[in-house]
């Protein structure tokens, strides 16, 4: 269920903290005490000079100082590495705990949601912004802490000296924090926000760039003329000018102030000294603290950007933690009965197209339904809907008795196989890959891989088995990849199989062998094929001919020939496609 998201920026990102709050606290406290320390070592050198210009002096006492003065070094450096410490623990903890809230997420959204978001941009968010997170916490916090801790303790000690010369000392300050929020307008803010868009899609773009590869070389492309690419990494120059050039006025005022921040205490000093108002020990030590509590204000420069990039990042991954779950009002178990039962189910990808329009079929159990039809037809996405990698927007999917909307995902999933086109092989050993994590014996695995027509390739392999995939140079044929994935769909043994036919890469040879697969794995089960090449289904005890995501011929090869025309020419264009051969040069086939 979608859940509102409660809290934007900074809070959200102490309620993502949690419970590392505490070492966060922590790491502020001991940020403070550090510099309440590093503090200490100039005050004493203030005494040792005091000490050193009033006669006769006093070695013992300067000796004693000096001691002091090391050992609030020392301390001071060990707060900060604690402080560090206690900050990079919780951010790593922090970090962990958001990849594993995102993977667990992304495992209750509909399976098209993955789909529909680009690997690029969720690689981006997965990956660059939550880092972009833990950076924030390990560093940017004792940072801030510091930068705002070591004004205010040295201004107070300052001020109890001189007041008039601590005033002088925090001019520069005082004109900052005027002129700063003048200068960081909206219109600033939206530049960053559009930067990490940009961002992103420069992201998507490079890895649909590299994806394509293949394609690009083979259609003799180049990096430039491969649009999406191109474009994206266009726009995201054009958003780091635009970036810069709204950073730059408000960066080059605050660096002028800040480095030229010993102006006033200079002039008021030396003035103060000469007129005999103050010590040259207590000019020393305004010329030493006055303008060393400056410098933290320069981790403060970047604070309003590294904000806005987090509030960003923080947004990016709300829109994915809070996204809309598949809906699971039931709890209900499969009965068993696995007939499927399309009831005037329709789904819109965007809400206007139909991709599938009021479909109605049964598969009764046991049987084999092919899905046929054009490109776009929809029948892809009708078999998607039965393993709900989306829910039917209108009309329902039964399986027996049961709405599939009731049942668990888990437990429908138990329940269905789906054996895709593209087979992914993890890179891991070939039985791994076959076992997919089920609790299934070594003779279980290597009994599904020989139905499945694998075992003989695999022997070969230089570790049988446990040959890594993609390691030691082995890599496998599309065809042996996809009897791979039919050895996990045989291991799974689901009741409901779902196939998108899978003999694209298939020599004859391949071929045969996955057919025999198929055989094997078919058995009884209720099955679904989405055929592309009709003579496959001729058999199939009912083909659905499907045309704009609606059924327009249901029956046997026999019925449709009678009853179909689309089905008919469908048929006839196949049986055409078959007899083809290219006896002339392809011009003259126009
Ligand atoms: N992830 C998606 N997002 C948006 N539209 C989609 C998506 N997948 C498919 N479509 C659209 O839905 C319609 C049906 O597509 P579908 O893939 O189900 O057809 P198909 O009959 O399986 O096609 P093919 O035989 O070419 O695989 C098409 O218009 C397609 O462009």
């Amino acid at each position: 269920m979608k859940t509102k998201t409660p809290k934007s920026g900074i809070s959200r990102l102490l309620q993502i903290a949690g419970k590392e709050k505490r070492l966060l606290m922590l790491s502020a406290v001991l940020a403070v005490v550090h510099v309440l320390l590093a503090v200490i070592p100039y005050i004493l050198i203030y005494y040792i000079i005091q000490a050193m210009l009033a006669p006769p002096v006093n070695t013992a006492l300067i000796i004693s100082y000096l001691q002091k003065a090391v050992f609030a070094l020392i301390a001071a450096y060990a707060l900060l590495y604690a402080s560090g410490m206690a900050s990079h623990v919780a951010a790593f903890n922090i970090l962990y705990e958001l990849r594993r809230q995102m993977a667990e997420k992304l495992g209750r959204l509909p399976l098209g949601f993955i789909n529909k978001n680009n690997s690029g941009a969720l690689k981006k968010i997965m990956a660059d912004d939550v880092e972009r997170i833990e950076n924030f916490i390990a560093h940017s916090i004792p940072d801030f802490v510091k930068g705002i801790a070591l004004p205010l303790i040295t201004l107070g000690y300052l001020f109890s000296v001189n007041w008039l010369l601590a005033l002088s000392s925090c001019l520069p300050v005082i004109l900052l924090a005027i002129i700063m929020p003048i200068m960081f307008s909206k219109e600033r803010n939206k530049v960053l926000s559009d930067y990490h868009y940009s961002l992103e899609g420069m992201n998507s773009g490079i890895v649909e760039f590299v994806r394509a590869m293949p394609v690009i070389k083979i259609f003799g492309h180049t990096a430039d003329s491969f649009d999406k690419y191109s474009g994206s990494v266009y726009r995201f120059k054009e958003m780091v000018m635009a970036y810069i050039r709204s950073s730059s006025p408000v960066y080059g005022v605050f660096i002028s102030f800040i480095s030229n921040a010993s102006l006033p205490i200079l002039a008021l000093g030396f003035y103060l000294y000469f007129a005999g108002g103050v010590s040259l020990s207590v000019l020393f030590l305004f010329l030493i603290l006055g303008v060393g509590y400056i410098r933290p204000l320069f981790a403060l420069s970047n604070l309003g950007s590294q904000i806005s990039l987090i509030n960003h990042g923080v947004k990016r991954l709300d829109e994915i933690l809070f996204s809309q779950e598949q809906e699971t009002p039931g709890n209900e178990k499969m009965g068993t009965d696995f007939t499927i039962k399309f009831e005037q189910v329709s789904f819109s990808y965007d809400g206007k197209i139909k991709a599938v329009d009021r479909l109605s079929f049964t598969v009764p159990q046991g049987s084999i339904t092919a899905l046929v039809g054009p490109s776009g037809s929809g029948k892809s996405t009708a078999a998607q809907l039965v393993a709900r990698f989306w829910d039917a927007q209108d009309g329902c999917i039964f399986i027996g008795e049961t709405d599939i909307r009731k049942l668990k995902p888990e437990e429908l999933m138990k329940q269905v196989s789906f054996v895709f086109q593209d087979s992914f092989m993890f890179q891991q050993t070939i039985y791994e890959n076959i076992r997919m994590g089920m609790e299934k014996t070594e003779k279980e695995v290597i009994l599904a891989a020989r139905a499945a027509q694998c075992h003989d390739f695999i022997e070969k392999m230089p570790k049988g088995y446990h040959t890594i995939w993609g390691g030691d140079g082995v890599h496998l044929s599309g065809g042996e990849q996809q009897r791979i994935q039919l050895a996990r769909a045989i291991l799974k043994d689901s009741p409901i199989l779902i196939l998108d036919e899978a003999t694209a890469f298939s020599d004859p040879e391949n071929e045969y062998l996955i057919q025999q697969a198929f055989n094997e794995l078919i058995g009884n089960k209720t099955v679904i094929v989405i055929a592309h090449r009709l003579s496959t289904i001729t058999s199939c005890d009912q083909i659905v001919v499907m045309k704009q995501g609606a059924a327009v011929g249901i029956g046997t090869h026999e019925d449709l020939l009678m009853d179909c025309l689309l089905y008919l020419n469908m048929w006839n264009a196949h049986t055409r496609a078959k007899e083809f051969t290219i006896t002339e040069p392809v011009s003259s086939l126009k």
